[in-house]
């Protein structure tokens, strides 16, 4: 009795202490005219148990956000002051002009369980962030991926070929679930393009040995897993008490082992290859340049202005074997869920709407006679429809629905007397401004003309944010884009694509990192005679 009394004197005191903790918060933002909305990550936990999902928060929170006019609200995340940008002009500043003051993420040390994340680009910071983007941009120009683009095209035809074997090869197939087919082609691209090794992923119907190991490296944002990242955030060293880690062991020496022989193997062979590890071996050695005229505007606003303090040696070891292990598993990491995402949305939107997709099927077989019945980089980026069915898709169903900045230097908010402290963050809401009416008129359309040549220079580009932007901006952009058009193009030239009866109209997207849907997604494909 006398224990239970204790422990709910001990609940009473907690909730008192959260409650007079709010109320503090909610004085000290509402004393700067920034609304408070107490602690976001404790929130997104929360109604996570109460099965919704990050994205059920950010659009609820932007809606909110929007009805109040509030263009800069406040957060403290266990006593982290964080806040939510939703101001194109803000966001502009914050992302390019004053980027010095942004240049990390508001990000958690790594637990000593998951040893490859300390040396991958996305969770360094400062001076050895700057070093170790300024070494790995270079790999990723347009004559870099120029160069990865057969083996692109390679999996395009496993990926046709696997597609006419689940639907009966006999030109109609009735329903399919797209995902396992793009996960293959995602998977194998990676393989070969990023770690120069064979996925196997088309060879069977179940996920090889690869897959199953690319595929377990996903991360998943289940109640569980934002518990661990609360308790890692709040301190590493609890977090390394009770084992916590977010890959599993085998995995990461899966990826180690096959990538360290890689590496071995050219080197003692003295032999290059066509693959990331080799673009990362000559990065190591600064012998990549990137020439101005390969750059558009979002890579121009990436370029890191500053000079980087971070000497040679440090510099080298960044990318030293276990740097490119690290990265090699960072571009499976990022380039994976987000890739597949963005194909699985295509495929929908081309069955919803059949006049956009005979339009683009128009366009395809054109590019495809004039090339004499293969695709070249060149060639897919000639499709201006292409580009523009998949530039409405990343807006309308954009894969990463949030990105962050943690602040480097103290800044104060233009148009405010906040001052965000070193240490400090704020969060991008993506799909919130992707589905803005101000930004965007009928958001809810789907409108690959809202991107034509005409109209694309009246979108604010920074309410388009699928791939972030600044420096920090994704370093994959060319690699994902490349990758996506071969695999539709092989797609529209040679199925048919309807909704099927499990189709998801209206869509309902699953709690995944990515955005996808729930449940799979099944559509009906159809071969197309030539
Ligand atoms: C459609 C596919 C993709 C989408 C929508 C996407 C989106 C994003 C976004 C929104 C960010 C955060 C940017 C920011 O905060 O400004 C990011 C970062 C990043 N992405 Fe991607 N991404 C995609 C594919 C890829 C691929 C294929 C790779 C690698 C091969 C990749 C590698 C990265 C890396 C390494 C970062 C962190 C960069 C840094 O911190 O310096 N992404 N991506």
């Amino acid at each position: 009795m006398g224990i239970l009394l204790i422990l709910a004197g001990l609940v009473v005191l907690l909730v008192l202490l959260w409650q007079w903790h709010y109320h503090k918060n909610k004085v000290y933002f509402e004393s700067k005219r920034i609304p408070y909305r107490g602690n976001g990550i404790f929130r997104v936990v929360l109604n996570s148990f109460k099965g919704l999902s990050i994205l059920d928060d950010v659009i609820s929170s932007y809606k909110r956000d929007k009805a109040e006019n509030a263009l800069v609200t406040g957060n403290n995340d266990f006593g982290v002051i964080t806040l939510g940008i939703q101001d194109p002009d803000l966001l502009k500043a914050i992302l390019v002009k004053d980027f010095d003051h942004f240049a990390d993420r508001r990000m958690f040390s790594a637990p000593k369980n998951d040893y490859l994340f300390k040396k991958m680009l996305f969770f360094q910071k400062g001076e050895q962030w700057k070093a170790l983007r300024s070494k790995l941009s270079p790999t990723f120009t347009t004559g870099k991926i120029k160069r990865l683009f057969s083996l692109f095209d390679q999996s395009g035809k496993k990926l046709v070929k696997y597609v006419e074997q689940e639907i009966g090869g006999n030109g109609d197939g009735g329903e399919f679930d797209i995902i396992e087919a793009y996960s293959k082609f995602t998977m194998d691209i990676i393989a070969s393009s990023v770690c120069g090794i064979d996925s196997h992923a088309f060879d069977q119907k179940e996920p090889s040995f690869f897959e199953k190991m690319g595929q377990k490296m996903q991360l998943s944002f289940d109640g569980f897993t934002l518990l661990k990242i609360i308790v890692i955030s709040l301190s590493t060293t609890i977090g390394d008490f009770f084992g916590f880690s977010f890959f599993a062991r085998d995995v990461q020496d899966f990826f180690s082992v096959a990538i360290k022989s890689s590496i071995h193997d050219r080197q003692v062979k003295n032999e290059k290859r066509n693959d990331f590890i080799q673009l990362m071996l000559e990065a190591r050695e600064d012998k990549l340049k990137i020439e101005d005229h390969e750059l558009d505007r979002f890579e121009r606003d990436a370029i890191i202005k500053t000079e980087t303090t971070t000497d040679k040696a440090s510099t080298a070891e960044l990318l030293d074997d276990d740097g490119i292990v690290a990265n090699a598993v960072l571009f499976m990491l990022a380039g994976y869920d987000t890739t597949q995402s963005l194909l699985i949305f295509v495929a929908y939107a081309l069955a919803l709407y059949p006049d956009i997709q005979d339009k683009l099927r128009t366009e395809i077989d054109q590019v495809l006679e004039e090339n004499g019945g293969e695709f070249s980089y060149d060639s897919l980026n000639k499709m201006t429809y292409l580009d523009m069915v998949i530039n409405e898709t990343l807006r309308f169903y954009p894969p990463a629905t949030v990105t962050d900045r943690g602040c480097t230097k103290d800044y104060k908010i233009p148009g405010t007397e906040f001052i965000l402290k070193k240490g400090q963050g704020l969060i991008i809401p993506i799909y919130g401004l992707h589905h803005d009416a101000d930004y965007f008129p009928e958001p809810e359309k789907f409108d690959p003309e809202r991107f034509s040549a005409e109209n694309k220079a009246k979108i604010n580009q920074y309410a388009y944010l699928p791939f972030g932007g600044g420096p920090r901006n994704c370093i994959g952009m060319r690699f994902a884009l490349a990758e996506v058009k071969v695999a539709i193009s092989h797609l529209v030239h040679n199925f048919r694509i309807e909704p099927s009866k499990k189709t998801l109209i209206p869509m309902k997207f699953s709690k995944s990192n990515s955005l996808k849907p729930q449940g799979g997604m099944f559509l009906g494909l159809h071969k197309i005679q030539h």
